[in-house]
């Protein structure tokens, strides 16, 4: 695992900008199509406005990547809390993204039926591959949650799907997510995480006992792929390393 420490979250989404903009040309070298699983949440958005600006516009083939999601608010798109809705509006709409690129996961169906709809387009997608995304970009919530794995829920103990739909009783709404053993056969997963908020809980992942039920982002240990976390001060204020 490799850690990079930023001041804050500007300095933070422009280091990251760079990396990935690096990684996404580096990649593109030996192969046509780069595929790269977005995350909703707050953290992303100022990385995603930035990578609509000069140089990184213009250093990213856009219509050379193929754009997933993590997880997704069964909320329509119309929705504020729409995961796919924030990506297009901070980023996907603002470059021009070709819409046989963007593979959604739908709301405007039954959660259960949308979950098994993404599973097959991923398993369609990813047949010939020995890894499944190039790149998986995730948040994690103050209470150590990513994709929408929550802790104490069942769905942080599957082993098999891909993808699950399940009902979210906390936040009265079903939640759509790529489970662990997907994102694991990522070639390269990336975490972001900033603020005070997040410090302990950032330490109990990275440096805590293994504990999945309670921290389900220690669940992400990708099995052949690169493993990176992307902090600002505050989120490591409480680290040892
Ligand atoms: O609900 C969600 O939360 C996580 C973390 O969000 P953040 O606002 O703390 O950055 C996010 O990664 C996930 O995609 C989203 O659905």
């Amino acid at each position: 695992m490799e850690l990079h420490i930023a001041k804050n979250t500007q300095e933070l989404s422009e280091n990251l900008a760079a990396w990935i903009s690096n990684y996404i040309q580096e990649v593109l070298q030996d192969q046509p199509i780069f595929t790269w699983a977005l995350s909703g949440g707050s953290t992303p958005k100022a990385l995603y406005t930035l990578l609509t600006k000069e140089p990184y516009r213009l250093m990213i083939p856009w219509e050379r990547i193929h754009f997933f999601w993590g997880d997704e608010r069964a909320v329509p798109f119309e929705d504020e809390r729409n995961n796919a809705r924030m990506a297009y509006d901070t980023l996907l709409d603002v470059v021009g993204v070709p819409s046989e690129n963007i593979h959604v996961m739908r709301t405007d169906i039954e959660p259960e039926a949308a979950a098994a709809e993404y599973e097959s387009i991923l398993r369609q997608y990813f047949k010939k591959e020995e890894t499944t995304f190039d790149l998986v970009l995730l948040g994690m919530g103050d209470d150590g949650h990513t994709l929408s794995l929550f802790p104490g829920l069942p769905v942080v103990h599957e082993k098999k799907a891909w993808v699950k739909a399940f009902f979210l009783k906390a936040q009265d709404m079903f939640r759509i997510t790529l489970t662990a053993p997907v994102v694991n056969e990522a070639a390269c997963v990336v975490f972001m995480a900033t603020g005070n908020g997040k410090a302990l809980t950032l330490k109990s992942v990275i440096e805590g006992d293994f504990d999945a039920e309670k921290f389900p982002s220690q669940l992400i240990r990708p099995q052949e792929g690169e493993l990176h976390w992307f902090v600002d001060e505050a989120a490591a204020s409480a680290l040892e390393m």
